[in-house]
C-alpha cells in the first residue's frame, strides 16, 4: 500500500516557469525510511525538455553576464535569505527523500545558505591581474569571463549543498545554468528551485530538468549549447561525462569517488580517533565521498581501539531520520542498500571477519525501509574488494599494520585520493602524513568528512578531474581567462 494522498507533483523549472515534461510522464520519489511513502512525483523529462532549458539559459545569458558582479551577488544574497526562511521545510524534505537525519539535513541546508553568501561576496572580488608588459607604453591585464551555459549534474547524497556549491559560483561569475539533479532527490531540488523563483532571479538564469541520467545527464554532456559540465557522482559515470565533454571540446569538472583512510597511530588519542572514525565513517549512513572507510591501526593499540570502536558502534541508534533519537538513517535507495549488502557479502567471501552488523535491519517499524546495520570488519587486507572499492554505506574495514610507514603505504594503495586522516600526537608523524599522503584533503586529528566551503575541495588520482571546487578555487572552472593588451 502506498501513502501518496498528499504527494505533490513537481515540474521542471525552465525560463522562470514551471513546466511539465513533454512526455507528460512522472515518477514517484519515495521515502527510503518507508518505501510505501511517496514524497512527491517528479518529471521524467526528454531531450525536448532539455532543449527548452538550454534555449532559456542561452537567452538569459547575455543580459546576465552584462550585470556587474556585485549586482549578480545581490541576487545570491536574496536567494540565501529565501533558502534560510525555508530551511526547516527543505531539510525535512531532504530527510524524507534520501534518509539522512534531520539535524544533518538542517546542517546541510544551513551550509547551502552560507555557500550562497560566500559567493555573493565573490561578486565584489577581483577578476583579473595587471601584468607588466615589456612594452613600457602598453597596459597588460587579465580579465575573467563567463563560459556561457553550464550543465550541473549532481548526486543524491548532498541534494542541497552540492547543487549550490556548483550553481552559486557558476552564476555569480556570469554563467547561466541547466541543472539536472539526481532523480532520487528531485523533490528536494524542486524546492530549491522554488527558492530561486521566490528570490526573483531573472528567468532562465537557473533552469532545472529532472529525468534519467542516461537521458538528461547524457543529454547535457552531448548538448552543443552547453559550454561546460560540472559533475559529482560515481567514478564510472564521471569518466563517461569527462570523455563525452572532451569529445566535443566542452570544459568539464568531475568529483567522483573516495576510499578514504584514517590512520590511528600508536600514540593517538584513542577516544578522539574512535569518535572521528564513527562520525566520519557512519554519519549520513556512510554516503559521503569523503566518508572514512579504511581504518588503518597500528598493532600496538589495535585491540584497545577495536574494543572502544565496537562499544561506540553498538550504541548507535538506527532509525527514521525524522525521529529525534535516530543517529543513523537508512540507505538512500533500495539499489544503494543492495549495493552495500553486496559488498558486505563480498567481504565475507574474501575472508574478512565480521565484528558487528552486516545485515539489513528489519526490526518492527523499520521493515519497510532500506536500513543496513552499522558494520565493522577486521582482518581486512589491502587487496580485498571492501578495501578497494567505494561502498557508500555504513561499513568500516579495519586493517592492522605494525609501523607508520606501512600505514602510509596501505593508505596510498588506492586508485582514489580524496580525503585522509591521521590520529597522532607526534609532529614527525603529522609532517610525514602531510608530505606523503596522496589525497586532496589531509586532516590531522580530525575526521575525513566535513569540508569547509571557503577552502578548495577535490581529490588526487581518480577521485577528480584534478580541478578543485568551492572557495576561491571555483573561479578556475567557472570562468575563462582573457589576456588583454592595450596601447593608446
Ligand atoms: N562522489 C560522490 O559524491 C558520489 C558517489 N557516488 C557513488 O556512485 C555510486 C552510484 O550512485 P549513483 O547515484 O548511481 O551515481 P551516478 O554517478 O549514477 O549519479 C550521479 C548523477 O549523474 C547522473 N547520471 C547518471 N548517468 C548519467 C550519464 N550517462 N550521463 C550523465 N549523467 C548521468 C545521475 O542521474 P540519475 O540520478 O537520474 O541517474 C545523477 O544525477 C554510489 O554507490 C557511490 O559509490 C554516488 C553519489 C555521490
Ligand atoms: O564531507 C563533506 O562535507 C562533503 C562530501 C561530499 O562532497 C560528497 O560526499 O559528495
Amino acid at each position: 500500500m502506498s501513502v501518496h494522498t498528499q504527494a505533490q507533483t513537481y515540474q521542471n523549472y525552465i525560463g522562470g516557469e514551471w513546466r511539465p515534461s513533454a512526455s507528460n510522464q512522472v515518477e514517484a520519489s519515495i521515502n527510503p525510511a518507508n518505501r510505501h511513502e511517496v514524497v512527491g512525483y517528479v518529471q521524467k523529462s526528454s531531450a525536448e525538455d532539455l532543449n527548452q532549458a538550454v534555449e532559456a539559459a542561452r537567452s538569459a545569458q547575455t543580459a546576465w553576464r552584462k550585470l556587474s558582479g556585485p549586482a549578480r551577488g545581490e541576487y545570491l544574497y536574496r536567494l540565501a535569505d529565501v533558502l534560510e526562511r525555508h530551511l526547516d521545510d527543505i531539510a525535512a524534505t531532504m530527510t524524507r527523500e534520501m534518509g539522512k537525519t534531520l539535524p544533518e539535513a538542517k546542517g546541510e541546508t544551513a551550509r547551502g545558505v552560507a555557500i550562497l553568501r560566500y559567493y555573493a561576496g565573490e561578486g565584489m572580488r577581483k577578476i583579473g591581474d595587471v601584468i607588466p608588459s615589456t612594452d613600457s607604453e602598453g597596459l597588460m591585464f587579465t580579465s575573467r569571463v563567463p563560459l556561457g551555459v553550464v550543465g550541473v549534474i549532481t548526486p543524491w547524497n548532498f541534494p542541497v549543498a552540492i547543487p549550490i556549491w556548483k550553481i552559486a559560483p557558476a552564476i555569480v561569475y556570469g554563467n547561466t545554468v541547466v541543472f539536472k539533479p539526481a532523480q532520487e532527490t528531485a523533490v528536494t531540488a524542486a524546492k530549491l528551485m522554488e527558492c530561486v523563483d521566490e528570490a526573483g532571479l531573472p528567468p532562465g538564469v537557473v533552469n532545472m530538468v529532472t529525468g534519467a541520467g542516461s537521458v538528461i545527464g547524457q543529454g547535457i554532456v552531448d548538448h552543443p549549447g552547453i559550454a561546460a559540465v560540472t559533475f559529482t557522482g560515481s567514478d564510472q559515470v564521471g569518466k563517461q561525462v569527462g570523455l563525452g565533454a572532451l569529445a566535443r571540446g566542452a570544459k568539464y569538472q568531475l568529483e567522483m569517488g573516495g576510499k578514504n583512510p584514517v590512520i590511528v597511530a600508536a600514540d593517538a588519542d584513542l577516544d578522539l580517533a574512535v569518535e572521528a572514525t564513527v562520525s566520519g565513517g557512519l554519519r549520513s549512513t556512510g554516503q559521503k565521498c569523503t566518508a572514512t572507510s579504511r581504518v588503518i591501526v597500528q598493532s600496538a593499540v589495535y585491540d584497545v581501539f577495536k574494543q572502544k570502536l565496537l562499544e561506540r558502534v553498538a550504541a548507535l541508534k538506527v532509525g527514521d531520520g525524522l525521529a529525534p533519537d535516530t543517529w543513523m538513517g537508512p540507505c538512500a535507495s533500495e539499489r544503494q542498500m543492495q549495493t552495500v549488502l553486496g559488498y558486505i557479502q563480498k567481504g565475507l567471501e574474501e575472508g574478512a571477519v565480521l565484528l558487528c552488523g552486516g545485515k539489513r535491519v528489519t526490526a518492527p517499524g523499520l521493515e519497510h525501509g532500506f536500513y543496513v546495520e552499522p558494520t565493522v570488519f577486521e582482518n581486512v587486507t589491502p587487496d580485498m574488494t571492501i578495501a578497494r572499492e567505494e561502498i557508500f554505506g555504513p561499513v568500516l574495514a579495519l586493517i592492522k599494520v605494525d609501523t607508520l610507514q606501512e600505514a602510509l603505504q596501505v593508505a596510498n594503495d588506492s586508485r582514489f585520493g580524496l580525503s585522509a586522516s591521521i590520529f597522532t600526537r607526534d609532529i614527525g608523524n603529522m609532517l610525514a602524513f602531510i608530505r606523503d599522503m596522496d589525497a586532496g584533503m589531509v586532516r590531522i586529528n580530525a575526521e575525513s568528512a566535513g569540508v569547509e566551503l571557503q577552502a578548495p575541495f577535490g581529490g588526487m588520482k581518480q577521485s577528480s578531474s584534478h580541478s578543485r571546487e568551492q572557495g576561491q578555487a571555483a573561479i578556475e572552472f567557472f570562468t575563462a581567462i582573457k589576456t588583454v593588451f592595450v596601447k593608446g
